[in-house]
């Protein structure tokens, strides 16, 4: 269910645009629409759960609540909104949900790809994963994770080169002039093209070709740092807040397949993106076939 929440929010959001009053649309979208139907689902696990976690808390000074998002989002309402109302915690746990997933999918995915259609990445990989085992051992702490450096630098190329959200808005607060005399008034809504600066040939040699190296100097920014030519996880004050959480798991993932097995596409070849469209992004036909690492 949570993995569809992305695609029927961005449905509903068009759906609703159809029509020339949005009052009409919002009338409308719960009878062609999901995503209603998926808040209450949302609302009707999280409402008995907030009030056994209240319940406990008041019967026991010493209830220590559990670390989770859940109550990190109840103690944010309690403190900075109506402590009464749930409406914007089940609210905030969708909007999490719709950044959260439907992104971890997608990159997962491309980097499967990526990996699957290079062997000498796979190598590489596969050599640095067992200077991480003799190391740290199998489990993923913090430490090891920081430590695949090369890992790092194969998921960076993917997020440069597959990028899901078409890019980041800005309402410019206040008109600007840049150097170049080009001015932007008060008021004006701007889309900073993510797929155009990440390819940006100004700034990457061969920006269209997958090469991990260009970024492998450990000194380099990091994939979860947004620079001038990379913007995958936007930019400033309101960047992607679950970026490094992002990074972590879709590095343990790969982790994971590349030490038990050996990937590749059908053709060898990374098989072309399909056509991608504001609301939606289609699945690659090709498959991945893995085998089983002796
Ligand atoms: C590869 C995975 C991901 C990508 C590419 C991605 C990308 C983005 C982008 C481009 C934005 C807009 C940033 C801006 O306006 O400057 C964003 C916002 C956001 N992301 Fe992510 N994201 C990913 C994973 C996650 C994860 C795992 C979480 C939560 C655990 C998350 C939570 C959010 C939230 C809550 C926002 C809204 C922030 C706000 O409006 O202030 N994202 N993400």
């Amino acid at each position: 269910m949570l993995s569809r929440i992305t695609d029927e929010v961005n449905e509903c959001t068009a759906f609703i645009d159809i029509f020339p009053f949005k009052w009409m649309g919002r009338l409308f979208a719960p009878l062609v629409n999901d995503v209603y139907r998926h808040y209450r689902i949302i609302e009707n696990l999280v409402l008995p759960e907030i009030e056994r976690r209240r319940i406990a808390a008041r019967a026991d000074p010493k209830y220590t609540p559990p670390v989770d998002l859940l109550q990190f989002m109840l103690e944010f309402n309690d403190k900075n909104g109506d402590p009464n109302s749930t409406k914007d915690l089940t609210s905030s746990l969708m909007l999490t949900a719709f950044g959260a997933i439907a992104t971890n999918v997608f990159i997962g995915t491309h980097f499967m790809y990526d990996v699957a259609a290079h062997p000498e990445v796979r190598e590489r990989m596969y050599e640095e994963q067992q200077r991480i085992i003799a190391k740290y051992g199998t489990a993923f702490s913090k430490e090891a994770l920081r430590d695949m450096s090369y890992m790092e630098s194969c998921l960076r190329e993917t997020l440069r080169l597959n990028t899901h959200a078409i890019g980041t808005f800005r309402k410019m607060m206040t008109g600007f002039t840049f150097s170049n005399g080009l001015s932007v008034p008060a008021g004006r809504l701007c889309l900073v093209h993510t797929r155009a600066v990440n390819r940006n040939d100004k700034v990457y040699e061969n920006a269209n070709e997958y090469i991990p190296e260009r970024v492998a100097d450990p000194t380099n920014p990091r994939a979860a740092t947004s620079v001038s030519g990379y913007v995958t996880f936007g930019m400033g004050e309101f960047g992607c807040p679950g970026r490094h959480f992002a990074v972590g798991q879709l590095k343990a993932l790969m982790a994971v397949l590349i030490r038990r097995y050996d990937f590749t596409t059908k053709s060898g070849k990374r098989p072309k993106d399909k056509i991608q469209r504001v609301t939606e992004y289609l699945p690659i036909d090709e498959a991945v076939i893995f085998t089983p690492r002796a």
